[in-house]
This record gives structure tokens, C-alpha cells and sequence, in this order.
């Protein structure tokens, strides 16, 4: 759907986004992060078309958009980060007027603004001016714009931007119904959102890409939390021998028990490694208390990736 080749925008002298590659099939919904300033927007900008590249290449379904841009653009949706909605005008006259630029004709002008001011639920105030709105109520009718036509890429520049938990909650489940038929890339800085909806991310940090990765892979957990008693056996030296278990750390010692945390290589299935510890804990002698995946914190996975690129930049 999208083939995104070594992209790279300077400011001036400065490196924005720098040799940024990745590719996203059709139907995905793709979390682009990072901190302020390490190019969500102008890559974002980039692959709406709205800003060109100094360099690199962005292909959407087989077409290069610094020639087919108008075409692409007709299929593509984009809520930018800074709403250019006019103040004067009331939510129907832009509406109107949005559909018109992506080229809508009347009789699907009609149905289109009808599904998105539905969808965004904006049916009860569509006369009011858009400048008496509050910024919840214009992120929607920017949300509602961006949608307009049934695009089949969804670009969204922090679409839970000044909405409230519940305007919030709202949001997700239409970018989650969107997603049936659309591609979705969505920046932003919370957590909890990539959590709740992508199912790739794509970290930049300083420009540069520092992880691509889906979602499912970054959960997988590779460390196991154990507890059994304490039998007077060297637990951790013989789990250490398993040929799953990579690394042993002792974590607590008291009350005749042992907490162990234990680390296991990379490849191996959690469902063979636990049965293989359970087994041995139990042919020991000691007695088994609870063996656990342990969570990985996503946070961590993010600032990981963030500071060895921070590194690879600052050598
Ligand atoms: N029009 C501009 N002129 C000069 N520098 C710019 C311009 N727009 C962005 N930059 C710089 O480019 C870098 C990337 O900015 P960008 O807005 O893409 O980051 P971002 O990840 O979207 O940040 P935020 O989360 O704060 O919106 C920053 O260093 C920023 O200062």
C-alpha cells in the first residue's frame, strides 16, 4: 500500500526526517511516535503530499506521489496537526467545501458528508461557525473532513488531540471501524492510544527511524517470574542448565522461598520453556508457587530504542 524509500526533509541546515524507510499493507493501523521534534509531522506531511521531500521517494498503491500527487490524494484522507478549518465558516459550508477539493460530485458529496458528520458526531451542532467551537468539537470536524470520500489511507496527526476521555474512547473506536477499510497511520505521544489500537509502530527519533516493529512482537515476553520454596537445592544453578533458560537472576531469598526471574533465549516458545521449568522445579524436590510471563513495559521498549539511536546520532 505504502513504500516509503530513504525520505529525508532539511529545514535550512537542519535534518528534519533523515533516510526514513518502511513499508505498511493495506488495512493496518501503524502508531508513528517519538518526542516532540523528532519528525512525526513532516514525515506525516510528506506522505500527504503536502510537503515535499529533500530527497527519497513515497510510492501509495503503485503510484509516486511527487507525480501522481492529485490522483493519490483524492484516496487519501489527513487530519494535519494544525487544523487550517476557517473560523467564519460553519461546519456545513466546510464540509461542502472540503468535498468539493477532494472532487466529489454532488449526489457523493452528499453521502459522504452525511457519513462523516455521523460518524463524528457532529449531526447536532453542523450550522454553528466553527470559530464558537471548542477545540474537542474542531478536532472532530477535522477528523470529519479527513474522512470525507471513504479514503483508503488515513493520515492522523494526533488525533486525540484536545479531546476528553470520552470524546477520546469515541475517536478510537472510529479509527478502529475505519480500519476495515483503510490503511490508518496516527502519531502520537500516548501510550495508552498505540496500546489500544496499533497493531505496527514506527519510533523516530532525531529523524531517524529507531524501531519498526509490530505490536504483538514487543509484548512477547522473554522472562519468566518464578516463586517455590526453598528446599536447601541450588534452584537458580539448575535452571540455569535448561537449554531455554538464558540467564538466572536471584530476586529474593525470605520466608523459605525463592523469587526467581529467568530470562530465556531468544526463539523459544514461552509454553515449552515453562513446562520444561515446572518440571524441573517440581523433580527437585521444592515446591512450585506461581511461574509468570513477565509484563514488558512498552515505555521502556520506547526509550530503549529512542536513546540507542540518541547515541548512534551524538557518534
Ligand atoms: N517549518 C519549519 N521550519 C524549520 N524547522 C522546522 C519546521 N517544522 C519543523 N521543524 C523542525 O523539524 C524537526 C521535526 O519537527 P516535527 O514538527 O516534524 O516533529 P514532531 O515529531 O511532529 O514534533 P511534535 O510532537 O512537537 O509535533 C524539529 O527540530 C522542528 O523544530
Amino acid at each position: 500500500m505504502i513504500d516509503v524509500d530513504l525520505l529525508t526533509r532539511y529545514y535550512g541546515k537542519t535534518p528534519a526526517v533523515q533516510q526514513v524507510s518502511f513499508s505498511i499493507d493495506e488495512r493496518q493501523i501503524v502508531g508513528l511516535l517519538g518526542h516532540n521534534g523528532a519528525g512525526k509531522t513532516t514525515v506525516m506531511k510528506m506522505l500527504s503530499g503536502y510537503l515535499e521531500p529533500s530527497s527519497g521517494s513515497v510510492h501509495i498503491g503503485g503510484k509516486d506521489l511527487s507525480s501522481d500527487a492529485r490522483e493519490i490524494q483524492r484516496k487519501l484522507g489527513y487530519l494535519p496537526e494544525n487544523l487550517p478549518i476557517y473560523p467564519e465558516m460553519s461546519i456545513a459550508d466546510y464540509l461542502d467545501y472540503a468535498a468539493h477539493l477532494k472532487g466529489l460530485r454532488t449526489d457523493e458529496k452528499r453521502r459522504a458528508i452525511r457519513y462523516s458528520v455521523d460518524a463524528t458526531e457532529l449531526g447536532g451542532r453542523y450550522f454553528d461557525t466553527i470559530g464558537q467551537l471548542s477545540r474537542g468539537f474542531k478536532q472532530r470536524v477535522g477528523v470529519a473532513q479527513a474522512i470525507l470520500g471513504e479514503p483508503e489511507l488515513l493520515i492522523l496527526d494526533e488525533p486525540g488531540n484536545g479531546l476528553d476521555p470520552e470524546q477520546n474512547e469515541h475517536m478510537r473506536q472510529l479509527v478502529r471501524e475505519l480500519s476495515s477499510r483503510a490503511t490508518v497511520i496516527l502519531s502520537t505521544h500516548i501510550m495508552q492510544e498505540v496500546d489500544a489500537l496499533c497493531e505496527r509502530v514506527l519510533v523516530l527519533s532525531n529523524g531517524k527511524l529507531a524501531l519498526d516493529s509490530p505490536l504483538a512482537a514487543l509484548r512477547e515476553s522473554r522472562e519468566l517470574l518464578l516463586t517455590a520454596s526453598d528446599e536447601g537445592i541450588n534452584l537458580p544453578a539448575l535452571l540455569a542448565r535448561l537449554p531455554q533458560i538464558a540467564a538466572v537472576e536471584s530476586l529474593d531469598t525470605t520466608d523459605n522461598k525463592l523469587t526467581l526471574s529467568l530470562a530465556l533465549h531468544e526463539g523459544t516458545a514461552m509454553d515449552t520453556a515453562a513446562g520444561n521449568i515446572s518440571r524441573a522445579v517440581v523433580e527437585s524436590g521444592a515446591k512450585l508457587y506461581s511461574l509468570t510471563p513477565q509484563q514488558r513495559d512498552l515505555e521502556q521498549i520506547f526509550r530503549e530504542a529512542v536513546q540507542e539511536t540518541g547515541a548512534s546520532h551524538a557518534a
